[in-house]
C-alpha cells in the first residue's frame, strides 16, 4: 500500500467495539473526508424508538442510525458527488439500516426485498473503505465481487462506475464468455476491485501466473444463496481457499441464507444480520400485484400466445425454464408476428449477443423477453417491467421472489402473473406460506386464442423447427423429472401427449427416462399422415380459429398506435379465498371439445395475410383461390397441408430406401473382405507346407542372380530382391483368388 501514513494503519485493526468502531469512522471522516455544513454526525436526527434500523447487537443505536440521506454520513466527498451526480439523495432501507455497520469495519448478512437498493449497500462502503486506505494501483487487488449471472456482473460494475467514478481506483469485470481472456490475464494483477462471476475468477486464479489476491479488503457475494447453492459449492470453495480471512465480508440477497453452514465456510466473523423487510407482512414489493391462473400443461401455449396478443404495449419478461423451450417459443412466435418485439435470453448464447438483448430489453418501450433464470435474479432493467410472466412454475419460493422481483422495482409498480397447472397448486400454498401474497383468477375464456394449429402448420413449412420442438418437449418433461420439490412437480401427472400436440409435434417423442410410459406402447415405424389427437380437420381448425386479423403483420410503428392494452384478459375474480380445487379451476375444457366447437373462423377480404420470414403464407392462406369463398380457403388450406404431409412422408420413405440400401452394400463389401482376408491367411499356410525341393529351388536361384548380379552395383541390387520377394508366387495366386471370388459374387 502506497502512502498510507500512522492513522490510516489503525484501520486495519479488528476492533470489536462498536463505539470504538465508530469513533474511529468519524476520525477517519475528518481526515480523509470532506464534510459538508450542516451534516455533522453527532448531529443526526432522534430514531424513532422501535426502528429496527442501525439497532446494534448491544441493543443500541448506531450513531448514525437516524440518518436519512447519504450526505448525513461520513463518507468521502468523492463518492458524495458521485451519488449526488447518480441523483442518490435519500437512503433506502436496506441502506439505511446496512452503512452504519459496514463504514465501520463489520461484516453483513444483509437481506431486503427485491428492488430495494442492496447494490449500492455494499458498493458505497467498499469505496470507502478503499479510499480510507489509500488504496492504489501498486496495491492490486482490493475488493472482490461476486455475481451469479455475468449480466448482473455487468450491472454491478455499472453501478461502481458510475457512483466510484471521482475515485482513481481500476476495476475490471471478469465475465465468462469473453473472448479476451489473455489481455485481461496481462491487467488483472493491477486492477483494484473485481466484479466478477465465480467461474471466471477461478480461471484466473489457476492460469493467471502471478495472480494475486492476499491484500484482499473486501469480498462481496451479491445474490449470496445463489452464489453459496450447490450449483457453485466447488468453485466457491476453491475460490475461498485462495482468499485472506482477515477481511471484511459482505453478503447480500433478498433470500438471504442463515445456514450456519454457509456462514463457516465464508469465516464471517459476528456479522450484523440485517434482514430490514422481515417484518413486513410481505415478502415481496408493495406495489407489486401478483396472480396465478391454472392453466393445464397443453394449454399453456394457446394462454401464452394469447397473453402476449393482449398486451402488445407492455414491457414483459417471460420466464420458462429451459433454453430450447426458450428458443422454440421465441423462434414460432416471431413467425407468426404478435405484433410486439420479441427477444430471447438464455446461457447457450454467446456472451455478445446476450448483451445485446440485455442492453436493447432494457431501450425499449414495449418488448417481449423470453428467458430462462439467467434474468431472473438482480437485473434491474432500465425502465420498469410491466409484467412478470412464469409459464412454468419456479423451482421453490425463493425463485419465485426473485422472478418477480423484475419488476416493481424501488418505487414503481409491476405486476406479475403465473401459470400453475392443475398438479402445481401445492406451490400456491407454499408461496401464501412465505408471505406472498398472491390472487388466483380465473382467465377471460373468450381471450383465449389456441395456436396449436398454427405452430403444427408451422413445423410443417419449416423442418427446421421439428427438431426444436421435440428438444423442447424433452427438456421440459426432464427438468419437471429433476425437479427436488415432488410436493409440487410430479412428471407422472403430464398430459404428456397433449402437451407434445400443443407444441404442433406431429409425433409424442420418445422419453428415455420414462420407460413406464414408454411400455406398452405401440410406436409405428411410419410417420403418421397427421398428429395424433390432430386429424386434418382438428389440426386446421385450430389453426384458422384464430380471430380474423389475429395475425396480423404490423409494419409500422405507428400501427402500435391502434393496439389496446387489454384489460379484460383476465376475468377478475378473487378466489384466492376460495378452496383450490384443481378440477373447479382448470378454466378451459378438454383440448378436443374446443377443437370441435370452435367455429372456423377465416379471414375475410380485406384483412391481412400473413407471411413468414420467406415469403410465404402462413395458415389460413387466402392468397389462392376465390378470397370471398371461405370454403375453397378451407379447402386449400387443407389440401395443403395434406400436400405437404404427403411430400414429407414421401421424402422419408425414399430417405430410409436409400439409406437401406447403402446398409445394404457396406455389409456386403465388409464380408467381401473379410472372406478375402480368411483367403490369404489360409494360402500363407498352405505356402509355408510347401515342398522342400521347390523351396530349395528357389533358394538357389535366388542366390545365383544375386551372385550375378554382384557387380552390377547397389541399385540393381535392390531391384532384383524386389523381384524375388518369398510371398510374390502367393500374392499372384491371391489376386486370382480375388478377382474369382469377386465375379462369382456379381
Ligand atoms: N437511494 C436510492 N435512491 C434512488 N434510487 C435508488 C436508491 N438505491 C437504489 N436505487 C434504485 O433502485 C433500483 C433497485 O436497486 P438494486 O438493483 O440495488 O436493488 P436490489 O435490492 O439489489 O434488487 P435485487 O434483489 O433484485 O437484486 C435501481 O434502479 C437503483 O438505481
Amino acid at each position: 500500500m502506497t502512502n498510507r501514513g500512522t492513522k490510516s494503519r489503525k484501520f486495519k485493526v479488528q476492533v470489536r467495539n462498536h463505539e470504538a468502531q465508530e469513533i474511529e469512522l468519524i476520525e477517519a471522516w475528518i481526515e480523509w473526508g470532506q464534510p459538508e455544513s450542516g451534516s455533522n454526525p453527532l448531529s443526526l436526527p432522534p430514531l424513532p424508538e422501535k426502528s429496527p434500523i442501525g439497532r446494534l447487537p448491544d441493543g443500541t443505536f448506531s450513531r448514525y442510525a437516524g440518518a436519512e440521506k447519504f450526505s448525513q454520513l461520513p463518507l468521502s466527498k468523492k463518492t458524495k458527488d458521485g451519488l449526488n451526480q447518480a441523483k442518490y439523495k435519500k437512503m433506502t432501507d436496506i441502506q439505511r439500516a446496512s452503512l452504519p455497520h459496514s463504514l465501520c469495519g463489520r461484516d453483513i448478512l444483509g437481506a431486503a426485498k427485491t428492488g430495494s437498493g442492496k447494490t449500492l449497500a455494499f458498493i458505497i462502503p467498499i469505496l470507502e473503505k478503499l479510499n480510507r486506505s489509500r488504496w492504489g494501483p501498486e496495491d492490486g487487488v482490493g475488493c472482490i465481487i461476486m455475481s451469479p449471472t455475468r449480466e448482473l456482473a455487468n450491472q454491478l460494475f455499472n453501478v461502481l462506475k458510475s457512483v466510484g467514478k471521482y475515485h482513481g481506483f481500476s476495476a475490471g469485470l471478469l465475465i465468462g464468455g469473453r473472448k479476451d481472456v489473455d489481455e485481461e490475464k496481462v491487467h488483472v494483477n493491477s486492477l483494484n476491485i473485481l466484479v466478477c462471476t465465480p467461474g471466471r475468477l477461478l480461471q484466473h486464479m489457476d492460469e493467471t501466473p502471478n495472480f494475486d489476491c492476499s491484500g484482499l479488503q473486501v469480498l462481496v457475494l451479491d445474490e449470496a444463496d445463489r452464489i453459496l447453492d450447490v450449483g457453485f459449492k466447488k468453485e466457491l470453495n476453491a475460490i475461498i481457499s485462495q482468499l485472506p480471512k482477515h477481511r471484511q465480508t459482505f453478503l447480500f440477497s433478498a433470500t438471504q441464507t442463515k445456514s450456519v453452514q454457509d456462514l463457516a465456510r465464508l469465516s464471517l466473523k459476528d456479522p450484523e444480520y440485517l434482514s430490514v423487510h422481515e417484518e413486513s407482512e410481505t415478502a415481496t414489493p408493495n406495489r407489486l400485484q401478483q396472480t396465478a391462473i391454472t392453466v393445464p400443461l397443453d394449454q399453456k401455449i394457446d394462454m401464452l400466445w394469447s397473453f402476449v396478443k393482449a398486451h402488445l404495449n407492455s414491457r414483459m419478461l417471460v420466464f420458462l425454464s429451459t433454453c430450447k423451450q426458450v428458443k422454440f417459443v421465441f423462434e414460432t412466435f416471431k413467425k407468426l408476428r404478435p405484433g410486439v418485439p420479441l427477444k430471447c435470453l438464455h446461457g447457450r448464447m454467446k456472451q455478445e449477443t446476450r448483451m445485446g438483448i440485455y442492453a436493447q430489453f432494457c431501450e425499449e418501450k414495449r418488448s417481449i423477453l423470453f428467458s430462462t433464470d439467467v434474468a431472473s435474479r438482480g437485473l434491474d432493467f432500465n425502465k420498469s417491467v410491466d409484467w412478470v410472466v412464469q409459464v412454468d412454475c419456479p423451482e421453490n419460493v425463493a425463485s419465485y421472489i426473485h422472478r418477480v422481483g423484475r419488476t416493481a422495482r424501488y418505487q414503481s409498480g409491476g405486476k406479475s402473473v403465473i401459470f400453475l397447472m392443475p398438479s402445481e397448486m401445492k406451490m400456491l400454498s407454499k408461496l401464501e406460506e412465505n408471505k406472498i401474497p398472491i390472487r388466483l383468477i380465473k382467465a377471460n375464456k373468450e381471450r383465449v386464442q389456441p395456436v396449436r394449429g398454427l405452430l403444427a402448420a408451422l413445423l410443417v413449412q419449416h423442418t427446421d423447427l421439428q427438431p426444436l420442438a421435440q428438444r423442447a418437449f424433452i427438456t421440459y418433461i426432464k427438468s419437471i423429472h429433476k425437479q427436488r420439490d415432488k410436493e409440487v412437480f410430479s412428471v407422472n401427472e403430464l398430459p404428456i401427449d397433449d402437451y407434445s400436440v400443443s407444441l404442433g409435434l406431429p409425433m409424442t417423442p420418445k422419453i428415455r427416462f420414462l420407460k413406464q410410459k414408454a411400455k406398452g406402447k405401440n410406436e409405428s415405424e411410419e410417420l403418421p399422415l397427421l398428429p395424433e389427437n390432430c386429424n386434418n380437420v382438428t389440426l386446421l381448425e385450430s389453426a384458422t380459429a384464430m380471430p380474423a386479423g389475429a395475425l396480423e403483420v404490423k409494419q409500422d410503428a405507428d400501427e402500435s398506435a391502434r393496439v389496446h392494452e387489454d384489460d379484460n384478459f383476465f376475468q377478475v375474480k378473487d378466489t384466492s379465498n376460495e378452496e383450490v380445487e384443481p378440477a373447479v379451476l382448470g378454466w378451459v375444457e378438454p383440448v378436443k371439445s374446443v377443437l370441435k366447437t370452435k367455429k372456423i373462423n377465416v379471414h375475410r377480404p380485406g384483412t391481412r395475410v400473413v407471411f413468414d420470414d420467406e415469403g410465404n403464407t402462413l395458415a389460413p392462406l387466402a392468397k389462392f383461390g376465390d378470397p370471398n369463398s371461405a370454403s375453397d380457403l378451407l379447402q386449400l388450406d387443407e389440401d395443403r397441408v395434406k400436400q405437404r404431409y404427403e411430400e414429407l412422408r414421401k421424402k422419408l420413405k425414399m430417405a430410409d430406401k436409400e439409406d437401406k440400401a447403402t446398409d445394404r452394400e457396406r455389409r456386403r463389401e465388409k464380408r467381401l473382405k473379410e472372406k478375402i482376408k480368411w483367403k490369404r491367411a489360409r494360402d500363407e499356410d498352405e505356402l509355408s507346407e510347401l515342398d522342400e525341393d521347390e523351396n530349395e529351388n528357389r533358394i538357389n536361384k535366388k542366390a545365383k542372380i544375386n551372385f550375378d548380379s554382384d557387380d552390377d552395383g547397389e541399385d540393381k541390387r535392390k531391384k532384383d530382391n524386389e523381384g524375388i520377394k518369398p510371398d510374390s508366387i502367393s500374392l499372384a495366386e491371391q489376386e486370382e483368388l480375388a478377382l474369382k471370388l469377386l465375379s462369382s459374387m456379381h
